[in-house]
């Protein structure tokens, strides 16, 4: 068996990065950026009024002085005139500030008499007034790769792109595989159970940016499984749920092998997830997860995650760790790293009482994977251990 380390190694040895593709920025939200985006154009454009009132000479400004009104600027049309002493121009927030001046005065500081202004006695310091390229100027760079989220894409609009270039999304086929399977919604037989890992995969890989593909339940039979992996053509990644382990009924091995899978591993020193197999297999990557519920969820934060990260040119990192001090002791570790399903609280991490891998309404109330290493001794409340975050 191979550590939960070189297991990953592995799977990044077989994703090699996708493409990179033109996308309009409405589309964009999600996706990686590929290439750095740079700025065609400053902001504000122009010395721009950060509030409504009227523009002016900073030095005439003093309390009680009088201007005479000679012209607007509004935001979107300027004033074209060359302002001089004793004048002042209206102005509104975003418009540009005229030649001539240097300070807008609020209007809440200033009477008005048909074109007269006078100053009030207490007037805002100011001077209102945004420079040229305040917030950005011509050249300004968004580096890749990033996540493009909310304020990234309000950013690169500002700077006046309609495309950007980002990473092709990985396409994900999810095979979920056995006889006892049936889909949300049908009625089961008597020994029969509902298909549910793939549901919380297809969210997980989309979450982080991938495409998925439901393909039909595989029964656990040769010619089923032959089928749907024939469904999965042109994915990048095909993920098996189930049938990993050493049963008479655990075919995905055989059938993946008769279909040219090339195998990169197959066991980890992990719990949840021992029997997970991954390789090469046409032009995509097959990941073969453990059917118990919460293994094939964590083996894909652990494993998919990182994975679809890597295809989609953000490096190759293992799911990121955080550490937190124990709210209580817990026993020395076995052989394989275990992810116990934790929970985060103010005394610090808890694992939760039943770490059967059989259990999603554990999985659900955790919201952490307390990590602990391969014969790991035992660990008192309030030492520090890793986990990762769901
Ligand atoms: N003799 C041994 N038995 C087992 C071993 C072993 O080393 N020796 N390993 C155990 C471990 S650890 C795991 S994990 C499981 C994984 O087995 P498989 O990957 O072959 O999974 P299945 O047997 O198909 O299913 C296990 C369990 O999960 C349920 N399941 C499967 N798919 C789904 C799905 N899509 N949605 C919901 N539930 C699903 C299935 O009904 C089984 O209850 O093997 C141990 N055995
Ligand atoms: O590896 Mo299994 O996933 O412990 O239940």
């Amino acid at each position: 068996m191979i550590s939960v380390a070189e297991a990953l190694e592995a799977l990044f040895a077989l994703s090699r990065p996708l493409g990179t593709e033109r996308v309009r920025l409405a589309q964009a939200a999600g996706r990686v950026l590929a290439q750095p985006v740079v700025a065609e154009r400053n902001q504000p454009p122009f010395a721009a009024a950060a509030m409504d009132g009227y523009a002016l000479k900073g030095v005439e400004a003093e309390p009680g002085a009088m201007f005479k009104v000679v012209g607007t600027s509004a935001a979107g049309t300027r004033f074209e005139g060359n302002v001089g002493a004793g004048q002042a121009v209206r102005i509104f927030t975003g418009a540009p500030v005229p030649v001539g001046t240097d300070r807008v005065i609020i209007q809440e500081d200033v009477t008005r008499e048909g074109n007269l202004i006078t100053l009030g006695a207490e007037l805002d310091r100011g001077p209102y007034v945004r420079p040229l390229g305040m917030d950005f100027t011509i050249g300004a760079t968004l580096d890749a790769p990033r996540v493009l989220g909310a304020r990234d894409l309000a950013l690169i609009a500002a700077m006046n792109h309609a495309e950007v270039t980002v990473s092709r999304r990985p396409e994900v086929a999810l095979i979920a595989t056995g006889d006892e399977l049936v889909m949300p919604g049908e009625t089961p037989g008597p020994d029969q159970i509902i298909a549910s890992n793939a549901f919380g995969l297809k969210a997980m890989v989309e979450a982080a940016g991938a495409r998925a593909r439901l393909l039909p339940i595989a029964r656990d039979n040769v010619e089923s499984l032959r089928t749907i992996f024939s469904l999965a053509e042109g994915a990048d990644l095909v993920v098996t749920i189930g049938g990993a382990s050493v049963g008479d009924h655990d075919l995905v091995g055989p059938v993946a092998a008769e279909l040219g899978l090339e195998q990169s591993f197959y066991k980890v020193a992990m719990r949840p997830g021992k029997p997970l197999m991954a390789g090469r297999m046409g032009g995509a990557v097959m990941v073969g997860l453990p059917g118990n519920p919460v293994s094939s969820m964590v083996c894909g934060t652990i494993f998919i995650l990182p994975m679809l990260r890597a295809m989609q040119g953000l490096g190759a990192h293992p799911a990121p760790r955080k550490s937190a001090p124990l709210a209580v002791d817990v026993p020395a570790n076995g052989p394989r790293e275990h992810y116990m399903r934790a929970s985060l609280t103010p005394e610090g991490i808890r694992p939760l009482a039943r770490q059967d891998s059989a259990m999603l309404s554990i999985l659900h109330k955790a919201d952490a994977l307390l990590v602990r290493p391969t014969g790991d001794a035992a660990r008192k409340a309030g030492e520090l251990v890793d986990y990762v975050s769901f």
